[in-house]
Order: C-alpha cells, then structure tokens, then sequence
C-alpha cells in the first residue's frame, strides 16, 4: 500500500516552544488515518503544514510522492479538499451560492455543486441562507465545500468540534464512509479517542508535539492484552507457589496479577494451589481499556 502523505522528521518552532518534533507520519492510500491528540497537541499545526498553510522549521512533507514546496503547492492542493478550523462561509448566500464560489475558484463543473449537496444532506436546505443553517448543517456545508472537485485526498482538523450527538454522528458517518463510495484518503483529527475509534483504519497519536504510536487500530486494540487476577485464602503463600512454577505475579489489591496464560497452563497453576490447600477465591480477567492505553501514551486523558 503506497502513502499518500509521509513527513520526515517534521518540525515547527513558534519562538522558543517546539509544537512539532520530528514528526514521521505515513498515512496510507484509501483509509481514514485519525490523528489523535489531546488540546495543544500539535494536530492543526501539522496539518496547516501539509496544506501549506504554514512553513515548517525544518523536514520534509510528501504528499501523493511530491515533496510540498513553492513549486508544487498548487499542484498538490488541486487534488486535495480540506477543512481547518470553522468553515467559512458567506450568511447572506444559500448554500448552493456559498458553493458556486468555491466551485468558481476551484474551477470545478457546476454540476459538482449538487452532487457534494447531494452527499453532505443538505440538497432540501441549499436555497436556505448558510447564516440561518444550524451549527451542524453550516460544517457539512464546509466539508462539501472541502469535497467539490472530488478530491484524492481531505483534511478534517475536528469536524465534530461544537456538534451536537446527532450532528457528530452524521458526520462521523459521512467520513467513515468517503474512502470505500470514492476511493478517498482522509486525514481527521480529534481529541476524542472514541470519535476516532469510530471512524479510523489508522490511526497516529501525537502527545505535545511527538508522535507516540502509529499504526493501524487494530494494532492499538492488540496492546489491550488481557492478564488475569487471582484471590485466594492466602496471596502470599500463592505468590510463592506460582514463583516456584515460573510464574512471576504481582499484588493488585486483594488480587494477584498473573500474566497471559493458556488454558492449560492456567489449570495447572490452580492445581499447584489447591494441592497446597490454598483456597481460590476469585479468578478474573483484567483487559487494559483503549483509553487506559492512550493515558499511558499521553499521559493526558484524550476521550472527556
Ligand atoms: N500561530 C501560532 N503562534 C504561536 N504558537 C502557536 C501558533 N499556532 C499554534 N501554536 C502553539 O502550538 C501548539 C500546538 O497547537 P495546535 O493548534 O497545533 O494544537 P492542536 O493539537 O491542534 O490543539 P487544539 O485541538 O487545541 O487545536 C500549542 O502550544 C499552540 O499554542
């Protein structure tokens, strides 16, 4: 699978404070890549970068295996829709006028027009003034705007941010569904760990700056191995016995914490116990929850 966005080493300096550290992303062809990032994290920074928006300090940023410069801005931008930040839009033109604008600029058919009305939900509301539209119909306005022309490649820095549940729904449903209906390669950011787990195939966590973890989520839901957690009649006697056969555990509480075990191994173990007349109590399975990961990751919360 080729990348159609890769950054080597990326950095952008604001005065003193680092906002980005060599940042080495790659985001695949044909998926949603969410990029996951509690506030201040760095996300819009990188992101205006790769629109070239704004200059970065120092590394390179390819995007569909051309280098982003002067010289191939407009080039790479032609293929490329976005949304950064609240979309702008004109209040005292509909929708469909606020449309034909971008459409004008872009040099796209007019015909586009009412095709993207047609995939953001909003054809019944396009002769409605975009200042009488509601919070949620004025960003799908944006991300129609971002989608005229049929771009390969979307940024979306936090489409939700302000939605309401209905409205985050719907949008996280258009996203979800842009790579598979148009072959599309979407890039969204969030704060949000569950947003993201909904709409992502990839996703890469950025924690003041850094990257933390790149890869697909599946791989992230990987991390969340189970272990198990024993209570017995005497802990301290079982940690011996579970020492003895190889078994290193440590105290949780009123449970011991026993790593990964088969079935097998796990039955053997409980034999050990009870043929030391050590009464088993309690025997659960523990999963480290996504978010618990992500606060190890971050060290901040990222889901509210
Ligand atoms: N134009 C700027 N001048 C100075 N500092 C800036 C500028 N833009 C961003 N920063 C700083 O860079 C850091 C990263 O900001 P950025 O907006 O990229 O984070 P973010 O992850 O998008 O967070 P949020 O979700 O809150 O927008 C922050 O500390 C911010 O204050």
């Amino acid at each position: 699978m080729t990348d159609i966005i890769t950054t080597n080493a990326l950095c952008k300096k604001y005065g003193e404070a680092m906002s980005v550290k060599d940042l080495d992303l790659k985001v695949p062809r044909g998926v949603v890549y969410g990029f996951l990032g509690p506030n201040g994290a760095g996300k819009s920074t990188t992101m205006k970068m790769i629109l070239g928006l704004a200059k970065p300090t120092s590394g390179t940023i390819t995007v569909f295996g051309k280098e982003m410069n002067q010289r191939n801005r407009l080039t790479i931008l032609k293929e490329a829709g976005s949304l950064i930040e609240s979309p702008s839009y004109y209040a005292h033109l509909t929708g469909r006028e606020n449309l034909k604008i971008i459409s004008t600029l872009k040099g796209v058919e007019e015909e586009e027009i009412d095709r993207v009305l047609k995939i953001v939900r909003l054809e019944n509301q396009k002769d409605k003034k975009a200042g009488q539209y509601s919070l949620g119909m004025k960003q799908r306005l944006g991300l129609a705007g971002a989608l005229l022309g049929n771009p390969k490649l979307l940024i979306l820095d936090e489409p939700t941010n302000g939605l309401d549940p209905a409205g985050i729904q719907e949008m996280r449903e258009l996203i979800r569904a842009l790579p598979k209906t148009f072959g599309m390669t979407v890039m969204v950011s969030s704060h949000l760990l569950n947003e993201i787990e909904q709409m992502a195939d990839h996703i890469g966590v950025i924690s003041k700056g850094e990257l933390v973890f790149q890869d697909r989520l599946k791989v992230l839901h990987d991390k969340s191995k189970s272990s198990l957690a024993v209570r017995t009649l005497d802990n301290e006697a079982a940690k011996g016995v579970f020492q003895k056969h190889g078994i290193m555990c440590r105290e949780e509480g009123a449970f011991l914490l026993l790593p990964e075990l088969s079935d097998q191994e796990l039955s053997a173990h409980i034999f050990h116990l009870f043929h030391e007349t050590i009464g088993v109590v309690r025997l659960e399975e523990r999963k480290k929850t996504l978010e618990e990961i992500f606060i190890e990751l971050t060290g901040t919360a990222v889901s509210l």
